[in-house]
């Protein structure tokens, strides 16, 4: 792995809701100006994580810095976008008036909002309710809502979620481009096929920390290039070897 500078830090994180342990003891970088995966089945803690990140869970214990401070601090705020599985739309405006709206906050320009807008390729559809749009069109529109901001670390939960192949694909582009310009990316998805996409995988497991690892170590300690199928074998040998899951404190 490369020696970026970290742009999340996490340190024997715990998170509990409702007195259950839903973290346990997350140990954890994510390189800046890189994409990295957020990969585990449905109720490992992928959103619990995230919203810790953001700021909006609390930690029940160890640390957890973003960008230099710890996680929720206020000017973060400016500085990190969360786009959620729950589309944060106004569906009685226009994709344009939402993407504007959202950008006012900070500062963005008509061609800022028009260039979020043609990000993820809703030109066509700009004048349209967001009401009137399809599923996948109106998570877009949340998706562009997070861009207008040019925030330097985006959190993505399950974005290419309800998208056909070809958007799903440019999408991923548009991710590389905006790493490559300097922003960080945390991408959730249950698809692992698009894990080959991130630079560094994190592969959570009943809250657990199963791995940190790139596409290829993948590959390699799965014992295939199909990363579904290597991920299933690491999840059976964590599940041959677990010990008695760690307490919540
Ligand atoms: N408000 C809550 N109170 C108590 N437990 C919760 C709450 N929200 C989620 N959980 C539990 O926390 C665990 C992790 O949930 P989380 O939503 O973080 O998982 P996930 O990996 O994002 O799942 P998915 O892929 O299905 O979205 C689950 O067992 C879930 O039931």
């Amino acid at each position: 792995m490369t020696s970026r500078p970290a742009a999340i830090e996490a340190s024997g994180l715990y998170v509990s809701r409702a007195r259950t342990a839903i973290l346990c003891g997350l140990d954890f970088t994510v390189d800046s100006g890189r994409i990295t995966g957020l990969l585990g089945p449905s109720g490992s803690g992928k959103t619990t994580l995230m919203r810790a990140i953001v700021g909006v869970q609390r930690i029940t214990r160890g640390t957890l810095v973003v960008l230099g401070l710890p996680a929720g601090s206020s000017p973060l705020r400016a500085d990190v976008g969360y786009v959620t599985q729950g589309a944060s739309v106004y569906p009685d405006l226009s994709v344009e008036a939402n993407v504007r709206y959202f950008g006012a906050m900070h500062s963005a320009t008509t061609a800022d909002a028009a260039e979020a807008i043609a990000a993820v390729g809703l030109e066509s559809l700009a004048r349209q309710k967001a009401a009137d749009l399809s599923g996948g069109q109106f998570s877009r529109v949340s998706l562009a809502c997070a861009l207008v901001a040019r925030p330097r670390l985006l959190i993505l939960d399950e974005p290419t979620v309800g998208l056909d192949p070809v958007l799903r694909a440019e999408l991923w582009e548009r991710f590389a481009a905006m790493a490559a310009a300097g922003t960080t990316l945390l991408v959730s998805s249950h698809v692992m096929e698009e894990a080959s996409h991130c630079s560094s995988l994190l592969l959570l497991r009943d809250g657990l920390l199963l791995a940190q690892l790139t596409p290829a170590e993948l590959a390699e300690r799965g014992r295939s290039a199909d990363l579904e199928r290597a991920f299933l074998t690491i999840i059976k040998a964590a599940d041959r070897g677990q010990e008695e899951r760690p307490v919540a404190p």
